[in-house]
């Protein structure tokens, strides 16, 4: 495949920065891949390119095809990464600077939510509002300045967020622990504060590549600023126009002031969509005409015969069947488009339910995606636990589910109890450990107790995979396992997501890289099965990045889509909607559906305004 001309001319342009304007479709990643390979083919250093992608499997992908385009191996590309791994690189290199002791243990989603909803009970705080509270806390680190940010909100919920903030920070310096927003946060201050650990990196850097560049933080902008050489060669790739994660910190003004910030910087435009037919990419681009504050580019397609069709049902069952009907249908007609080219798209996760039901029903394969993540589901949890318990004798959150998993009669209170006998300082695993050596316990749980203390110290030094079998083989999981589930399928399900587990880990040779690993992954995209068939059913924010030959945008009814919290936030919120709809319309190559029911969950809704906008459009 051959670049365009447009992307010819942003891959070899170099001397000063860069910002690509691409639309939807129009190869932003092949332009990144191409990019870096002009510059390896110019004589730069592979390993001294950074390129940042926005997931891990990102990351992955732009290394498979830079080590089939270049024939070097993997580990020439040891920069390719997300913010988060790159900066987990520096941080753990310099981590003793800033009072931490190697290694440095990263919180896993499940550790997160864990630990906050420890502070919600110390605090009287309802337990129902630790997620809410997690995602404020992250808003205000993103932000690049937590004390500034908690002095403009200083309530939330009737809570003082300064204080939870403190006490989790605490609790995270006492683990030796950062949480996913601390491995940016700690490495820009890190940065910021030791000049010659940024000058160590500007000097090793000689090309900063940033994709999804839309979609960046205040955070990930400062360490963009400060790892960037007195050379400036940045190359910036995005589209304002699906700019999307605002809601959790991202500030699209980075993108639309590049060219104030930096002075010279030279601005190319990438417009031709070569995913969607051109009857598509113009619905598309009339309707986020009505977004102001945007760059200005002329999106268009050389393929024709795109199809853009609205629906209107009486209810959200309704519009499911009419869904299901017509996917059959266009499985079988004519030469038939295959049931993973097409995909049902909704602004919020509980709108799959009706469809998951009726494609049982009419036997229409599906995949859930973004449904639960990998790492978060409960066999995975517990076996990931026992390796963090055993490698990180300070993680009190993961020895606390070990104990008594499967169950040994170490509950809540006996957990209070270790907890009362610890000194500040000691970890619950330590005051275990004084409680077996003082023999203050019954024989049974005495003896309990020491058997887990013995599974950890096993595993202790193993490789991850191995470690897996032995905590599995020692603790009689599988048996535990199979008498918790309820359905023979769902035994087989977990047992076969354990042994992927397994899998996945054999790739690792030690324990600190595997859990590492297994902490950075948190995108709903990362772990998706994307081999299996069936239409995808997913939210347009796992879409994002993904093309389909159909693609149904369902639920678009007015505070679905947009939502309610975003037309109760106002304009910029609502720019994010429309933007949202932009991604969606977009993944489709030809055959585009809108549709909305007049009842949904039994309550009447009226179409969305974006319906009416795309209907002036067609017209
Ligand atoms: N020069 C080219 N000629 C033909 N096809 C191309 C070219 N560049 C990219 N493509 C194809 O266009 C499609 C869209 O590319 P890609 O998914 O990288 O776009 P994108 O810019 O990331 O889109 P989006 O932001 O909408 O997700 C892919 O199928 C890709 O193979």
């Amino acid at each position: 495949m051959q670049l365009s001309s447009q992307q010819q001319q942003a891959v070899t342009h170099t001397g000063s920065p860069a910002l690509i304007v691409a639309g939807a479709g129009s190869g932003k990643t092949r332009t990144l891949t191409a990019k870096f390979s002009h510059l390896i083919d110019q004589g730069y250093d592979p390993r001294k390119i950074l390129a940042i992608t926005f997931t891990n499997k990102a990351a992955q992908e732009m290394k498979s095809r830079l080590m089939t385009m270049t024939g070097l191996s993997q580990d020439r590309f040891q920069w390719v990464r997300t913010f988060h791994s790159a900066c987990l690189m520096m941080l753990k290199q310099h981590c003793t600077r800033l009072g931490y002791v190697p290694p440095v243990q990263v919180l896993s989603v499940y550790q997160q939510d864990k630990l906050i909803k420890e502070l919600c009970v110390a605090n009287n705080i309802d337990k129902k509002y630790a997620s809410r509270i997690l995602s404020f806390l992250s808003r205000a680190k993103n932000s690049g300045n937590p004390h500034q940010f908690f002095d403009r909100k200083p309530v939330f919920f009737n809570i003082r967020t300064a204080d939870i903030f403190d006490q989790y920070e605490e609790r995270l310096k006492q683990m030796n622990g950062v949480d996913f927003d601390n491995i940016l946060l700690k490495t820009r201050d890190l940065l910021k504060e030791h000049e010659d650990i940024r000058k160590e990196y500007q000097a090793w850097f000689s090309y900063i590549l940033v994709d999804e560049y839309q979609d960046t933080n205040n955070l990930q902008e400062d360490l963009t600023s400060l790892l960037l050489g007195a050379h400036r060669n940045l190359f910036c790739v995005g589209d304002d126009w699906q700019a999307v994660y605002g809601f959790r910190g991202s500030n699209v003004n980075h993108f639309l002031r590049f060219s104030k910030k930096y002075r010279d910087a030279k601005i190319f435009r990438l417009e031709e969509n070569f995913r969607s037919a051109n009857e598509i990419v113009q619905v598309a681009n009339d309707l986020i005409d009505y977004n102001p504050d945007k760059m200005d580019k002329h999106c268009f397609s050389h393929k024709k015969g795109g199809v853009v069709e609205i629906y209107d049902f009486l209810s959200d069952a309704h519009e499911a069947e009419w869904v299901a009907r017509r996917i059959k249908a266009m499985n079988r007609q004519g030469q038939g488009i295959a049931y993973d080219r097409m995909a049902v798209v909704y602004r919020t996760k509980f709108c799959s339910l009706p469809f998951e039901k009726i494609f049982r029903a009419f036997r229409v394969p599906y995949r859930l995606m973004g449904a639960q993540g990998f790492f978060e589901r409960m066999e995975v949890l517990d076996i990931n636990s026992y390796l963090s318990a055993a490698f990180f004798p300070n993680d009190d959150l993961s020895f606390e589910r070990v104990v008594n998993t499967p169950k040994r009669g170490i509950g809540p209170a006996m957990i209070k109890k270790m907890a009362a006998m610890r000194n500040t300082g000691t970890s619950l695993q330590d005051a275990a450990r004084i409680m077996v050596k003082e023999r203050v316990l019954t024989p049974k749980i005495h003896e309990n107790l020491s058997r887990v203390l013995e599974i950890l110290d096993c595993i202790r030094d193993m490789a991850p995979a191995p470690a897996m079998e032995e905590v599995i083989a020692q603790t009689g999981y599988y048996e535990y396992l199979e008498k918790k589930t309820k359905t023979k399928a769902e035994w087989i399900s977990k047992k076969e997501n354990i042994e992927q587990l397994i899998h996945t880990a054999r790739t690792k040779a030690d324990m600190l890289s595997y859990l590492e690993e297994a902490a950075l992954i948190r995108e709903d995209k990362e772990d998706e099965d994307t081999d299996s068939d069936g239409v995808a059913l997913l939210t347009i924010h796992s879409a994002k990045g993904l093309e389909f030959d159909t693609v149904f945008v369902v639920g678009c009814e007015e505070r679905l889509f947009p939502h309610w919290r975003s037309i109760d936030d106002g304009d910029a919120a609502l720019a994010e909607e429309r933007r949202l709809m932009y991604v969606a319309m977009t993944r489709a190559e030809r055959f585009l559906y809108l549709t909305h029911a007049n009842y949904r969950k039994g309550e009447f809704a009226m179409p969305s305004r974006f319906i009416g906008q795309i209907k002036e459009c067609l017209d």
